[in-house]
C-alpha cells in the first residue's frame, strides 16, 4: 500500500511586507500612524475620577499663579507640607484603563517634580541660584508612580510626551482644527501666559505629524519599490509638512516671552547631570529604594519630529562618535514605547534601503533631499536662537533641563546638518536642474556656510563663559 502525504492546500494570502511599520504596543495611548502622528490616539483625559480627589485638588492648588490670579501652593513653598499631610497612599494596582493610566502618570510626574524642585524654585527666585533639591520622593508619590510607569512602559519621571506636553492639553472646541488658539493646558507649574505659550506651541507643531508620519512611510516605501516618482512626491510632501511645523515654531517668540522662560523651567529639570541632585532621587518605599535614580528632565529633545527626520535622511549615522552623540541616543529612550519603536524603525529601514544613496542617484531627488536637510538646519538654527535668547542670555547654569551641556550639545547636531548640506550640495551638478530648484540649492549652500562660520565662533566664545561644560557631556 502506498502512502500519499496529505497536502495542505494553502489559501492565497496577501503579501505582508514585514518591513512595513507596525506599533509594538497596541494598548498604549500613543499609537504612531498617519492619522494622529505623535499625538495620543484620543485627546487626553482631563480630570481624574473622584477616587483621586486629593491628588486632583493638590494639582489644582499647586501653580505659582492660580487661574483667578491668586498665589498657589508653590508660591511660598507650601506644597511639600501639603503633600505630606494630605496625600493618601493610592493603590493603583487594579487600574487598567489606558487613558486613566496615562493621566495618572502625567499627574504623578507633575506632583513629583514640583515636590522635588520646590526648594530650588524658591531659592532661584530669591538668589538666582538653584541650590539643592529635595532628594527623597515620598512613598505616596513614589509607589503609585513606579507602578503606573511600569504599566505604561515609561521611566518614572516627568517626560515630554506622556506628561508635560503631549498628554497635557485640552481641545476647546472639538469641532475645530487642533491649532494654537484651540488648545488649553490641563496641568501647570507656573500658570503664566508664557508657560502656556511654551507648551502649547509644541502641541500645535505636533498636530501636523499625522501627515509627517504618512510621508516618512511613503519615502521608505518608494525606495523599497525603487519608484522615483513616488519618492520625489513623498520628499516634497515631507518638506511641505516640515514647513508648516517650522511656521508654528516661529510663533514661539510671540507666545512665550524670552525673559520669562526661566521662571517656569525649574520644575522640568531632571536629576541626571544636574548639580541640584548630587545624590540622585530616592524613591521611598520602593524595592530599589537604596538605589538613587538619575533621570533626564523634560525636554523638547524627546519630541519625535527631529529624530524621525534625522533618521529618515540618515543624519544620525553621520553624527560624530563622541559623548554628545551618545546623549542624543539616550534622549531617544525617553518617550512612549511606540514613538521609540517608530524612530528606530525609520532609522533601520533608511539604513537598510540607503535612502540617501537613492536620492543622490537623481538630480531632482537630490535637490528635494537637500531641501529637507535645509529644513532640519532651519529648525536647529531657530532652536539655537531660542536657546541663546531664552536661556544663555539669562543664566550661567551649565546644564539644560534634559541634562545636556548647554553650549556644546545643540551645536554638535547643528554642525552635523551643516556638514551634510555641504557634502550633498558639492555632489550636485546644478546645471541638470530646472531653474527653480537650482536657485534654491544655491541659496541653501550659501546659508549653510555662513551659519557654520558664525556657529563655530559662537561656540568658542561660549565655552570660555561656561568652562564646566565637559563635566556634563554624557
Ligand atoms: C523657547 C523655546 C525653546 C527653548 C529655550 C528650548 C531649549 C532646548 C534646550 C536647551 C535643549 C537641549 C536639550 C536639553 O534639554 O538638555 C533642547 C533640545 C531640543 N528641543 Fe528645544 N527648546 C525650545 C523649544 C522647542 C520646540 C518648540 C521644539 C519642538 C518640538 C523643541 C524641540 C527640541 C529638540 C528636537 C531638541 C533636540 C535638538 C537636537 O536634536 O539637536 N524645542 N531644547
Amino acid at each position: 500500500m502506498s502512502f500519499t502525504p496529505t497536502r495542505v492546500r494553502l489559501q492565497a494570502q496577501p503579501l505582508l511586507d514585514h518591513h512595513e511599520w507596525k506599533n509594538i504596543d497596541p494598548y498604549s495611548q500613543f499609537q504612531v500612524d498617519g492619522r494622529r502622528g505623535f499625538l495620543p490616539k484620543e485627546e487626553p483625559l482631563v480630570e481624574l475620577p473622584g477616587r483621586y480627589e486629593v491628588l486632583e485638588d493638590l494639582l489644582q492648588r499647586m501653580p505659582l499663579k492660580l487661574p483667578d490670579g491668586s498665589p498657589g501652593l508653590l508660591t511660598s513653598g507650601e506644597l511639600g507640607e501639603a503633600v505630606r499631610k494630605e496625600l493618601p497612599l493610592y493603590d493603583i494596582s487594579s487600574e487598567t484603563d489606558p487613558a486613566l493610566l496615562m493621566a495618572l502618570f502625567r499627574d504623578l510626574t507633575f506632583l513629583g517634580s514640583a515636590y522635588l524642585l520646590e526648594p530650588c524654585d524658591l531659592r532661584y527666585r530669591e538668589t538666582g541660584d538653584y541650590g539643592l533639591a529635595r532628594e527623597i520622593l515620598p512613598k505616596e508619590i513614589a509607589l503609585p508612580l513606579e507602578a503606573v510607569a511600569t504599566k505604561i512602559g515609561a521611566k518614572p519621571f516627568m517626560e515630554y510626551a506622556q506628561s508635560y506636553a503631549l498628554y497635557n492639553y485640552r481641545v476647546k472646541d472639538p469641532g475645530q482644527p487642533l491649532v494654537y488658539d484651540n488648545i488649553e493646558l490641563i496641568r501647570k507649574f507656573s500658570g503664566t501666559a508664557s508657560e502656556h505659550g511654551f507648551i502649547v506651541v509644541h502641541v500645535a507643531m505636533v498636530a501636523h505629524t499625522g501627515q509627517l508620519v504618512g510621508h516618512a512611510l511613503e519615502v521608505l516605501r518608494a525606495v523599497r519599490h525603487q519608484d522615483r516618482v513616488q519618492f520625489n512626491r513623498a520628499l516634497q510632501g515631507y518638506r511641505d509638512t516640515l514647513d508648516k511645523i517650522n511656521g508654528v515654531m516661529e510663533t514661539m517668540w510671540k507666545h512665550s516671552k524670552p525673559d520669562e522662560y526661566l521662571s517656569f523651567r525649574t520644575f522640568i529639570m531632571g536629576s541626571k547631570n544636574q548639580p541640584m541632585f548630587p545624590n540622585g532621587i530616592t524613591f521611598e518605599g520602593t524595592p530599589a529604594e537604596s538605589n538613587p535614580r538619575f533621570y533626564r528632565g523634560e525636554s523638547g529633545a524627546n519630541d519625535s519630529i527631529v529624530p524621525t527626520s534625522d533618521n529618515l535622511f540618515q543624519l544620525t549615522g553621520r553624527m560624530p562618535d563622541n559623548p554628545l552623540t551618545q546623549t542624543l541616543r539616550d534622549f531617544r529612550t525617553y518617550r512612549p514605547r511606540n514613538h521609540h519603536a517608530f524612530v528606530m524603525h525609520v532609522e533601520s529601514e533608511a539604513e537598510r534601503l540607503q535612502v540617501r544613496d537613492f536620492a543622490l542617484q537623481d538630480p531632482v531627488s537630490t535637490a528635494l533631499y537637500l531641501q529637507n536637510l535645509d529644513w532640519i538646519r532651519d529648525f536647529r538654527h531657530r532652536h539655537w536662537l531660542f536657546t541663546k535668547e531664552y536661556i544663555i542670555k539669562h543664566t550661567t547654569h551649565p546644564v539644560a533641563t534634559g541634562g545636556s551641556p548647554i553650549v556644546t550639545w545643540l551645536p554638535n547636531q547643528l554642525t552635523t546638518v551643516l556638514n551634510a548640506i555641504h557634502e550633498v550640495a558639492a555632489k550636485l551638478d546644478t546645471t541638470q536642474l530646472p531653474p527653480v530648484h537650482r536657485a534654491k540649492v544655491e541659496e541653501i549652500a550659501v546659508k549653510a556656510s555662513t551659519q557654520q562660520r558664525i556657529l563655530s565662533r559662537e561656540v568658542q566664545e561660549l565655552q570660555a563663559r561656561f568652562p564646566d561644560q565637559n563635566r556634563y557631556s554624557t
